[in-house]
Parts: structure tokens; C-alpha cells; sequence
């Protein structure tokens, strides 16, 4: 790092080391949560794990139980590795741990300020969840099931005619499913640019949402300092991602409004949402909270959806015991010369639990997304101080070998125990989060993720993919990091069965 940013740095950690030392001794007679053994100043910044974060804090928490914290420059980040924790801090203390941490590179300086995600709660935090949830609610989502429906046939068609790109096909086709429930009916031509303008954005969020990749997180005084100081790069790329942020959210917009004016929008969540404005006046009073809305129901829906059909793909080829089985459930009920439908669901207990296990098996967002904690508080006899950031290790949750043995195995059969053994823990329980931040599109995914996977396995064969000799190309289920994970590229052999790839070449 260049000479003047450094002092600046560490001018600004001595205060905040100090005024954090000073508040913390004040605070409580209980303990601190223990944890891995710290430096003065820098705390455990220097053990950080830098990727694949949950599995370190799972080893730490077997050495130091299920509540750990770390100090990073003076700050408490507290891990949770027990559902019972979990639900004790954030459930029932939720009205003071339902905050978030400020998220300064990518709030302030990336200009995310109208993603309710990383929303500090206050009044405007409340306007936007609400909105967020109305549109979430079931009422509204039978409307976008015939989207899914559609969407999930157009996968099916891409897989047939090209499966060697499954992975790309399955990111095109949910992104422009979300897209069109966000928009509306959209040319191919510009959803696939609203799609790649969103792709931009979100790479820039998921780079920027690495913990410790930014000191201005830590040292929030850094977002004062110039773009030309030596070492303040962080400033100009802000910039270009924060540009690329608001076309995808702009864009999008402006064009359903037009469409609007011009009483050709089709129903979307945009459309109602610009409806209900106009309701009591002649302009849209809020924009800035329509484009919020949807551009947060992309950005929350997209990754975590697109993770867990990437998982499943990989779990049925890996598992081939498993995908007969489902399939053999689909033919029974549904005949093997259609495709399933919302319908059928009821009837097919097998799939329910392959879902189940794909949520539980390699969870997509395995460390929640961070909490903050606004009021000194105790927690299983340890204190927990105000300000703390708090992440639950929902991937150590749902791999308690107490609740789910064997827990690296895909084994969907755990969901349907013999009648006198209990149930284990549905993992939905532990995998949308928590408190008054519980993920509001769980119910909306629960029937898209049902949709698109039990079409795939009804109407494909997935297998291993052979090399041009005839060899076994072995697919080793690495996972890769991030606030969302999902597997590395792997190559999967996709296959029609007979009856359905002809209902497929006869859908335009
Ligand atoms: C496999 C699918 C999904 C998983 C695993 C998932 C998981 C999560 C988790 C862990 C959180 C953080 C909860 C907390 O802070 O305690 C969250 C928040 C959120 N999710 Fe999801 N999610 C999924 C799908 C979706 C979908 C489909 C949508 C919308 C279409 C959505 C919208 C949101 C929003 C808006 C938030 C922010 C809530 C807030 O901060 O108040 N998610 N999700």
C-alpha cells in the first residue's frame, strides 16, 4: 500500500481502536464470546479466511463453540453456528438485531443505497421492505407462476438444442424469467440487455461484497479520501460500478413507464407498482422506490436461484440413485408423455424432499447476509456488544451430523424418516435467514426452484459427460466463494427422454 493512504489508515485504526476498547470494558460484566487468539489492533485480521469463509468459522466453532467472535480492527463479528443461537439473538431479540452493518463501499460510494438488503432499519427501511413484501405476497405470485411456467419450457427447449452450455442457458433463462416478472413481456433482444446491464452490476456487488477486499468497510473515514490520492483506487472503480448500478435499474424502468404512458405495459411488478402510484396523483411520486423494489427482487432472486439450480444439476449427477428415483416418481404420476405442472405437486413426496436436500446440501447463501446488532445485549451467557455484526453459519447448521448424518451426502430419503424416527430440521428453516429480515422471496423461490428442477429431471437424462475415447469426465463438486456460492463450471451429458423431447420440438 502507498505511503499516505497507510497513515491515514493508521491514524483512523488507533482512534478506533481505543474508542472501541474504552466502550467495550464499559459494557457488560459477561464475557466476550471467546475466539482464535487476537493481535492488539488488528484483532484476528490477520487469520481471516479469505475465501470459502464458512467452513474456517466451522472449525472454529468445534474448537470454540457455538458462539465465537472475532475481532477485526476492534470491531466484534460474531458467528453463530447453532440454529438455538440463531434464533435466540435474532427471532426473539429482533427488534434490536434486525439492523445492518453499513456496507460503506457498497452503500455510499457504489450508490446500492435502494437495495433494502443492505438498508440500515429506520422508516425508509420499513417503506421499502413493505413494498418489497407486497410484491412478494401470494396473491401477487400467482400472477407470475404462468411466467415460470413459460420460462421454465423455453430451459427445457435450450437444453435439447444445446446442452453442452447448461450452465449458461440456465442463468439466461432464470434472469430473463425475473426480468419478466419485474418488467413485463419483453423482446428477446432487450431482456437479454437488461440481463447483461444487470450481470455487470452484479459482478461489481459480488466483488465488492467480499468482506476485507475494501478497508473502507472497516474504516469508513476512507470514503473521504480523493480519488487521486495514491492508493485510493477503490474510489474510481466505486464509481464505474455505481454507473453500472443505476442503468440496471433505470433502464428497465423508464422503458415500462414508457410502455406504460403508451398503454401498452404488460402486467409486472413495475406496472402495478407505477399503477398504485398514480392512483392519488398525476406523477409518479417515487420512482427512486419502484426501481428499488425491482431491482432488489433481481438482485436477491437472481444468484441465490440460479445457485441452487446449478446445485441440483450437480447433486442428480453425482447422485444417480437419486435422479432415478425422482424420475421414476414423475413417470408414475405424471406419465412420462407431459411435462409436470404446479398440480401434480401434492403427488410427488419423493421430489419434494430432492428439494429439500438441494437447500440443505450446499446451502446458497452459507453465512446469511450480516446482521448488526444496535443495543448491548447477552446471549447464552456471553455478552454480545452493541454494534456488533453478527453472521450465522447456516452451511454448519445444515451440516450438524447430529441432525443430519452423513451431511456431505446428497440423500433426499433423510426427509422421509420411518415413521417413529423424527423428522430432521427442514432446512428452509435455517437457509432464508432470520428475525425481521427473513428473506421475503422464500415462498415465490420454493415454487420457481420446484418448477424448473422437476421439469429438467422429468424431461432429461443427467449424466457424466465422456471424453472423445469414451472416459468418464469426473466431476469433482467444487463450490465457489462468495456472499453467494454456487458450484465451479462442471460438465454434465444431458440427454431427452424419448416422449417428452417431442413435446419439447413442438414448443415455440
Ligand atoms: C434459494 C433461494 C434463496 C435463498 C437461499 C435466499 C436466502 C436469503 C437470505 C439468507 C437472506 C438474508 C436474511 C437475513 O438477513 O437474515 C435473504 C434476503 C433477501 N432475499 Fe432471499 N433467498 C432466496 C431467494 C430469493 C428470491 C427468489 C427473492 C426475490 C425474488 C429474494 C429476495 C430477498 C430480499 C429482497 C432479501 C433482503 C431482505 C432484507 O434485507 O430485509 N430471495 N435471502
Amino acid at each position: 500500500m502507498l505511503p499516505s493512504l497507510s497513515c491515514t489508515i493508521f491514524a483512523g485504526l488507533l482512534i478506533i481502536f481505543i474508542s472501541r476498547l474504552l466502550r467495550v470494558r464499559r459494557s457488560s460484566s459477561l464475557p466476550l464470546p471467546p475466539g482464535p487468539p487476537s493481535l492488539p489492533i488488528l484483532g484476528n485480521v490477520t487469520v481471516m479466511p479469505s475465501s470459502h469463509e464458512w467452513l474456517t468459522y466451522d472449525k472454529w466453532a468445534k474448537i470454540h463453540g457455538d458462539i465465537i467472535r472475532l475481532n477485526v480492527f476492534g470491531q466484534s463479528l460474531i458467528i453463530l453456528s447453532s440454529l438455538e443461537t440463531a434464533r435466540n439473538l435474532l427471532d426473539r431479540q429482533s427488534a434490536i438485531s434486525s439492523d445492518r452493518p453499513r456496507f460503506v463501499m457498497i452503500s455510499d460510494l457504489m450508490g446500492w443505497d435502494w437495495a433494502v438488503q443492505f438498508m440500515s432499519t429506520g422508516h425508509r427501511f420499513r417503506k421499502y421492505r413493505r413494498t418489497v413484501q407486497q410484491c412478494l405476497q401470494p396473491q401477487s405470485l400467482s400472477a407470475y407462476l404462468p411466467i415460470v411456467e413459460k420460462g421454465s419450457r423455453e430451459l427445457l427447449k435450450s437444453l435439447l438444442e444445446d446442452p453442452s452450455n447448461f450452465q449458461a442457458h440456465i442463468k439466461h433463462h432464470s434472469g430473463g424469467m425475473m426480468m419478466s416478472i419485474l418488467y413485463g413481456e419483453q423482446e428477446g433482444v432487450l431482456r437479454d440487455q437488461y440481463v447483461s446491464k444487470a450481470d455487470a452490476a452484479i459482478d461489481g456487488l459480488v466483488e465488492a461484497g467480499n468482506v476485507g477486499k475494501f478497508y473502507v468497510d472497516f474504516l469508513p473515514f476512507l470514503r473521504y479520501v480523493p480519488a487521486w490520492v495514491p492508493g485510493a483506487g477503490f474510489q474510481k472503480q466505486a464509481r464505474l460500478w455505481r454507473r453500472q448500478a443505476r442503468e440496471m435499474i433505470e433502464i428497465p424502468f423508464e422503458n415500462t413507464k414508457k410502455a406504460y404512458e403508451n398503454g401498452v405495459a404488460t402486467p409486472s411488478v413495475t406496472e402495478t407498482l407505477i399503477r398504485q402510484q398514480l392512483l392519488t396523483t398525476a406523477h409518479i411520486t417515487d420512482p427512486e422506490l419502484i426501481m428499488g423494489a425491482a431491482g432488489v427482487l433481481f438482485v436477491g432472486g437472481g444468484d441465490t436461484s440460479l445457485s441452487a439450480l446449478d446445485t441440483f444439476i450437480l447433486a442428480m449427477v453425482l447422485y444417480p440413485n437419486a435422479q432415478k428415483r425422482a424420475q421414476a416418481e414423475i413417470d408414475s404420476v405424471v406419465g412420462g408423455d407431459r411435462l409436470p405442472e404446479f398440480s401434480d405437486r401434492s403427488s410427488l413426496p419423493f421430489f419434494e424432499c430432492v428439494l429439500s436436500e438441494v437447500l440443505r446440501w450446499n446451502p446458497a447463501v452459507p453465512l446469511g447476509v450480516p446482521h448488526r446488532v444496535s443495543e448491548n445485549t447477552d446471549l447464552n451467557g456471553y455478552q454480545i456488544p452493541a454494534g456488533a455484526t453478527v453472521l450465522v453459519n447456516q452451511w454448519a447448521i445444515l451440516h450438524d451430523e447430529k441432525e443430519y448424518p452423513e451431511p456431505f451426502e446428497f440423500r433426499p430419503e433423510r426427509f422421509m424418516p420411518p415413521s417413529d424416527d423424527p423428522m430432521p430440521l427442514n432446512p428452509r428453516e435455517a437457509s432464508f435467514g432470520f428475525g425481521r429480515r427473513i428473506c421475503p422471496g422464500r415462498h415465490f423461490s420454493d415454487s420457481l426452484l420446484w418448477m424448473i428442477m422437476v421439469r429438467i429431471v422429468a424431461a432429461f437424462e443427467l449424466d457424466k459427460q465422456r471424453d472423445a475415447s469414451g472416459g468418464v469426465v469426473e466431476v469433482k463438486g467444487e463450490y465457489l466463494s462468495g456472499l453467494v456460492t454456487r458450484p465451479a463450471p462442471f460438465a454434465c451429458q444431458i440427454t431427452p427422454r424419448l416422449k417428452l423431447a417431442e413435446e419439447l420440438e413442438s414448443f415455440h
